[in-house]
């Protein structure tokens, strides 16, 4: 076996469970893998975790990568719970709810969950750990989030990348961090959980923005405005819910945002490039197979921020565009137009 860095010498290995055989699933797995864990991916189709048994390739998101050794995939959710250190949850932000309660039952009480998912969820507004809490009934010590400038079609390259792992209990962190942690991928701790979720989450939606923009044929000192301001408003979001400050000039913060509005890999700018060009919503979901995350959590964004009264002027005109039918120029010229105000604010 190649030598990824991580702990395969260790004579105990970690036993994880990923839920979720889609890109970052997948390409997480990998890591885990990799960074010496006995890893057990759960898939819905049966026929991809056939492939991912027999030939340990994932046809459907990398045909073109071989899995490591260290990954077992099965379409039973019960095998691929038993035992777990972690339960690794890569499902959409909107199906999250319904697969859990499927699963929660067949988890020990002390697996620590670990969510990789960006968005907030319609309706109630509750962040992926909250969904977590409240499906699961677990404290806030076996809940983690992973985040940061994660774009799993880097990834699965071993391509060199840094994120956060964030949990209340930071032992519970530094245990995770431990698990994922190869020469390729280098995890750092944070007790911020909401803050690593605000920005994941928000990031989604600048990087539709984003993405737009460009679609529009608009240049990098748009973009950077976008992104610049998009963070603002998500730092100002996350202060009002508890979050650290600091976590928004962090990875998971203004490293993911950068990652995701700079790359031709991301779902979301691309996403917001279609709509900028013309296309509408239902032709661009048309064309679009993978998740876009903040298409839906767009929605879920504006709503938390009416909720804690705080101005998320970017957000609102995506949701105008992307639900609204608003003409993206007319939604960049009120923007623009906005009153004169100070940079912190
Ligand atoms: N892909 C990335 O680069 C990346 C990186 C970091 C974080 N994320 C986040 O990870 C989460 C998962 O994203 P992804 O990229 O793996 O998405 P994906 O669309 O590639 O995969 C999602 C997986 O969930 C499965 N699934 C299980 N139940 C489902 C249901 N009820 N409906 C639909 N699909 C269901 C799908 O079969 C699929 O395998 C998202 O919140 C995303 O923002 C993705
Ligand atoms: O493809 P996107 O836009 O969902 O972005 C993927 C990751 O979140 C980047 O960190």
């Amino acid at each position: 076996m190649e030598d990824h860095g991580g702990e395969a010498g260790n004579p105990v290995r970690t036993r994880v469970a990923v839920f979720g055989a889609g890109s970052w699933g997948t390409a997480f797995a990998m890591v885990l893998a990799d960074a010496g864990c006995d890893v057990t991916l759960w898939g819905r189709r049966p026929e991809v975790v056939d492939a991912i048994n027999t030939t340990r390739v994932n046809p459907d998101y990398f045909p073109d990568f071989v899995l490591p050794d260290g990954i077992t995939a099965t379409t039973d959710a019960r095998r691929a719970a038993a035992g777990a250190a972690f339960a690794v949850l890569a499902v959409p932000s909107q199906t999250l709810r319904a697969n859990l309660g499927a699963w929660t039952s067949l988890l020990d009480r002390n697996t620590v969950l670990v969510s990789l998912m960006k968005g907030v969820e319609l309706g109630t507004t509750l962040l992926m750990s909250e969904v977590i809490a409240e499906v699961t009934g677990a404290g806030p010590d076996r809940i983690a989030v992973v985040s940061g400038p994660n774009l799993a079609g880097e990834l699965i390259h071993r391509q060199p990348a840094a994120c956060v792992v964030a949990c209340r209990d930071e032992a519970v962190a530094r245990q995770l961090q431990a698990a994922c942690h190869t020469a390729y991928y280098r995890p750092y701790t944070n007790v911020d959980v909401v803050g690593c979720e605000i920005g994941g989450a928000v990031k989604n939606v600048i990087g539709l923005a984003v993405g737009i923009a460009d679609g529009l044929g608009l240049g990098d000192n748009t973009k950077a405005s976008l992104i610049t301001r998009g963070l603002a408003e998500t730092a100002r979001l996350g202060l009002a819910m508890g979050a650290d400050p600091r976590t928004f000039a962090g990875l998971a913060g203004m490293g993911d945002l950068v990652a995701t509005a700079c790359s031709p890999l991301s779902r979301n700018t691309s996403f917001g490039a279609s709509l900028g060009r013309g296309m509408t919503l239902a032709q661009t979901v048309a064309t679009t197979h993978r998740t876009a995350e903040g298409v839906t959590s767009c929605r879920s964004v504006r709503d938390l921020a009416r909720r804690h009264g705080v101005a998320m002027p970017v957000t609102e005109a995506v949701v105008d565009i992307v639900h609204g039918g608003k003409p993206p120029r007319l939604a960049v010229k009120e923007l623009m137009a906005r009153s004169a105000k100070p940079e912190r604010v």
